[in-house]
């Protein structure tokens, strides 16, 4: 049996879509497509292919009737299958196959499901974005961003800045509580990070990106804000200071590289082995709800993310706006919720997910949750280099990285980075001169070490230090519904 809500098409006659299509048009015969799960190898969810099954009837009359209704049965079961897209294809995202990904795998399951887009193909970065906040957006049920995550960050900051934009919202305003976007995002991965759409779906694979947008899945996306002065900018995966923002700058500097640039400036700065001091406060989350260490994973139908959607009540007036029941009191938080902790850090960083990667199957902080309305700040402590390693490494693995007495986590739905006063961090240099040997391999990079470092935005550097971050609760909505549980489905290898 196949549930009618993950039926993708019915096509008279015996019909082939992937990975040609083919047609033998005969008349007592009709051809359903429907999803079909395998077991995806490495990853941690499941591929989506497309299964067929043909039928035969005695008659062209009742296959004619079958027809009808299995097509008004798809229709009344998907309530939110999307009928017009507006699809952005990243000519240069990865290995630069986005327009081939997209027309030979994506377009031919639109066309079966009965869907039409309007293809944008981009031809200068910032085009996808500047496109969401100024054209006509009528008549779209949602936005499908072929590339990688530098592709979803301008779609995501085009709806976000659109959605308040038309509610007279103003973004800067971090007390602000934004608008959640009533258009969806599908990511359709074709970049060199698909980081997003990995933590997301559990795979990176066009095909089962394409059959979650067909069916109208609907998952429910936190969204951080970023405020520096009077600009802003929004993080879903990973917002890092120290390290990861070093890695990134460094990595700018190696373009030339491609992807393997990554890896070069990652070896590069850890080698630097730098530390950077500063003030971290943040507003923890409600323990007994949920906790980064509690070992659960954020998987589809989570029961903590639905939590969640229940506090967010939909408002009778504003039939768009899943309302602000949990952020119409963010301003009434008083100055003693804010917990400080100070000193110098290897790395802070802030996630509203696992940010799980293929390379870091459970990501960044692995128990972190989609929808929830909180984010992970985890604080890694100068330490040495050996320390400082094992810490990195244990991504790549199943063993505990928050398991290590420099590395501390926290759910928390606010955070403010800033510098120490200047006296502060001549003690933090006192202290560090004593558990650190004399700066490891500086000079590889760097004659002397900066004594600031620079935020990685999801892929994108701020160039600032001083922050406020805040949490927004399903903001956005993607076409997916998170990782699928491997035990709880009958798949084929
Ligand atoms: N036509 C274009 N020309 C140049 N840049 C573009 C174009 N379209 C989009 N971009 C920009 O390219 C950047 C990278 O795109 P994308 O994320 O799709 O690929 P990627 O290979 O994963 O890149 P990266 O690893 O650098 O993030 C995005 O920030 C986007 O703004």
């Amino acid at each position: 049996s196949v549930p009618v809500s993950e039926v993708v098409g019915v096509e008279e006659g015996r019909v082939h879509i992937l990975p040609k299509k083919s047609v033998e048009d005969t008349d007592k015969d009709f051809t359903v497509f429907y999803v079909k799960r395998c077991r995806s190898g490495g990853s941690y969810g499941l591929l989506w292919t497309l299964g067929r099954t043909q039928f035969s009837c005695p008659s062209r009359v009742l296959r004619d009737q079958w027809i009808k209704d299995l097509r008004a049965a798809v229709k009344n079961y998907g309530p939110l299958r999307p009928r017009r897209l507006l699809v952005f294809i990243n000519p240069f995202g990865g290995k630069k196959k986005g327009r081939k990904i997209y027309y030979s795998l994506v377009a031919p399951l639109f066309e079966l499901a009965g869907i039409s887009s309007h293809v944008i193909v981009t031809e200068r970065a910032n085009q996808a974005r500047d496109h969401l906040l100024k054209k006509d957006l009528t008549g779209f049920d949602g936005v499908v961003c072929v590339g990688g995550d530098g592709m979803f960050s301008e779609i995501l900051h085009g709806l976000i800045g659109r959605t308040q934009q038309e509610a007279g919202i103003c973004e800067n305003d971090p007390s602000a509580a934004l608008q959640p976007c009533s258009l969806h995002i599908g990511i359709i991965p074709a970049g060199s990070t698909d980081c997003v759409c990995y933590a997301t779906v559990g795979v990176i694979d066009p095909v089962t990106s394409a059959l979650h947008i067909v069916i109208g899945d609907s998952q429910p996306l936190d969204v951080c804000s970023v405020h520096q002065a009077l600009t802003h900018r929004y993080s879903v995966s990973l917002l890092g200071y120290g390290f990861y923002g070093d890695v990134l700058a460094e990595s700018e500097k190696h373009r030339w590289m491609g992807p393997l640039r990554y890896d070069f400036s990652g070896t590069m700065v850890y080698l630097c082995n730098r530390s950077y001091a500063g003030v971290v406060q943040y507003i923890p989350a409600d323990p007994v709800l949920s906790s980064p260490r509690d070992r659960t994973r954020c998987l589809s139908g989570c029961s903590v993310c639905s939590r969640s959607t229940d506090r967010l009540v939909r408002h009778p007036s504003d039939s768009g706006s899943l309302h602000k029941s949990h952020y119409g009191h963010f301003n009434s938080h008083s100055e003693d919720e804010w917990v400080t902790v100070e000193g110098r850090f290897r790395c802070v960083s802030l996630t509203c997910m696992s940010s799980s990667c293929p390379r870091s199957p459970l990501g960044l902080s692995p128990s972190a949750h989609l929808a929830d309305g909180t984010g992970d700040l985890i604080l890694v402590w100068n330490t040495n280099p050996l320390g400082f390693l094992k810490y990195l490494y244990r991504h790549t693995g199943a063993q505990d990285q928050f398991d290590l007495p420099f590395v501390e986590v926290h759910r928390v739905t606010a955070v403010r980075f800033s510098l120490p006063s200047s006296k502060e961090e001549g003690e933090y240099e006192e202290i560090d001169k004593q558990k650190t040997p004399d700066s490891f391999l500086c000079g590889l990079c760097c004659a002397t070490p900066p004594p600031v470092s620079v935020w990685n935005c999801d892929g994108e550097i701020l160039p600032v230090t001083e922050v406020f971050c805040r949490i927004h609760g399903q903001l956005l909505r993607l076409y997916a519904r998170g990782i699928e549980d491997q035990a709880r489905h009958n798949c084929s290898e």
